[in-house]
């Protein structure tokens, strides 16, 4: 396998460079008579997509998205779903100076250490652009979970470089280009990263995520442990740096006592497992959060080396987003949505059956405290009311 394809029983294998004819995806294992049109699938690509805010790239992509296979008459035929997105303004005159050097902190090197070969024009296979695919794919997984089970994905920016931007309400994420759960912090987003794109300069930021609704049992034991697969699939996305399940990195100053969630038959008390215990979701909201390390697309001088070793000062112009992470919600989101989708297929292929006599455990009592992520244990709110009423709860 050439690192392409995500997933065991949901499968998702991405190709395309980012100034080629066009990305796409083929998945693989999606369940027959799910109704599906490019309407499911564009709503969240119009999410993600390039050129939308002052505070992204400018590059103008509609990412019209095409179904080339597996939909019959409006319907999912259980063989393999072909999606295309035509890349419509590539701009490749951008990069003839760096063709021939290697920009710090980008692909660049490694891609050509390791191939001898790359396609330079907008970082190929390396840009940002991958991740539409991603995003068209997790629209397929987020419906059927939705339908099936009533799952809910949904994520915020929680920092900005150094702003903190803390959980307010998901009503308000909508609103602003930053995905900002607390709509009153927009202007000072809107400032910094005003003077940010002004001095050439980019940023990082955090992203979380939470998933509402996922039963008690989905995951594996050991090496594809519900949480492991999720690091793998968000470490995946382009410039993450870092993930963290539920307390993650903030467990290491906790006791015992305040970091094991204790169970009462009306719920947990708390949630610092993040919803997962020993790889298999516990029925407690799935909490991620990750870390997007600033573009490496600047316009300031850096120093490198060109194809021969030679020093050089690389300055990367263009349309870049001087913080990718802006974006990056929609493509978490769409992430989580994968790897769960899988687990939903493998737990029903292998323990369906299973009957346990023990209730299962609420996931949550009344409103908790927020964990160090900033993120409530909310309930799903009405605004998501649109979707369509799941099957089964
Ligand atoms: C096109 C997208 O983002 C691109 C990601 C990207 C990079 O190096 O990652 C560089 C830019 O590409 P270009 O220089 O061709 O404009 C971004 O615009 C997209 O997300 O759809």
């Amino acid at each position: 396998m050439s690192g392409n394809t995500l997933g065991k029983l949901f499968c998702v294998t991405s190709f395309g460079e980012s100034h080629g004819p066009a990305i796409g995806c083929v998945v693989d294992g999606c369940p027959p008579g799910m109704e599906l049109s490019t309407e499911d699938i564009q709503r969240d690509l119009d999410r993600r997509k390039p050129g939308t805010s002052r505070h992204v790239t400018q590059r103008r992509e509609s990412d019209t998205v095409e179904i080339l296979s597996g939909v019959f008459e409006g319907k999912t035929t259980g063989t393999p779903i072909a999606l295309l997105i035509r890349n419509e303004d590539q701009r490749s005159k951008d990069y003839g100076k760096i063709m021939d050097s290697f920009r710090p902190g980008h692909a660049d090197y490694v891609y050509w250490q390791k191939y001898g070969i790359r396609d330079y024009r907008g970082g190929g296979r390396s840009s940002a652009r991958e991740t539409a695919v991603r995003v068209a794919a997790a629209a397929i997984a987020r419906k059927w979970l939705f339908e099936k089970y009533g799952v809910i994905i949904r994520g915020f920016m929680s920092q900005l470089g150094p702003v903190d931007i803390p959980f307010k309400q998901w009503g308000m994420v909508h609103q602003n280009p930053f995905f900002a759960a607390d709509a009153s912090l927009v202007p000072h987003l809107e400032e910094f990263m005003d003077k940010l794109r002004k001095s050439g300069e980019s940023v990082g930021a955090k992203i979380s995520i939470v998933a509402e609704g996922v039963p008690v049992g989905w995951g594996e034991p050991v090496y594809d442990r519900l949480d492991a697969e999720i690091a793998y699939a968000m470490m995946s996305i382009n410039a993450v740096k870092g993930v963290e399940i539920g307390a993650g990195f903030a467990s290491v100053a906790q006791k015992g006592t305040e970091h094991s969630d204790e169970i009462t038959p009306e719920g947990f008390l708390s949630n610092n497992a993040g919803g997962i215990l020993g790889g298999i979701s516990t029925g407690q909201d799935i909490i991620v959060n990750i870390a997007v390390k600033p573009t490496s697309s600047i316009r300031l001088g850096r120093r490198s080396v060109d194809k021969s070793g030679k020093p050089v000062i690389v300055e990367t112009h263009g349309r870049h987003d001087p913080c990718v992470g802006i974006r990056a919600t929609p493509i978490a989101e769409a992430m989580l949505a994968l790897v769960l989708m899988d687990h939903a297929l493998r737990h029903r292929a292998q323990n369906a059956d299973v009957v346990c006599a023990t209730p299962k455990i609420p996931g949550k009592i009344g409103k908790q405290e927020s964990i160090s992520s900033g993120i409530p244990n909310v309930k799903v709110e009405p605004e998501f009311a649109e979707n369509p009423e799941p099957d089964e709860a």
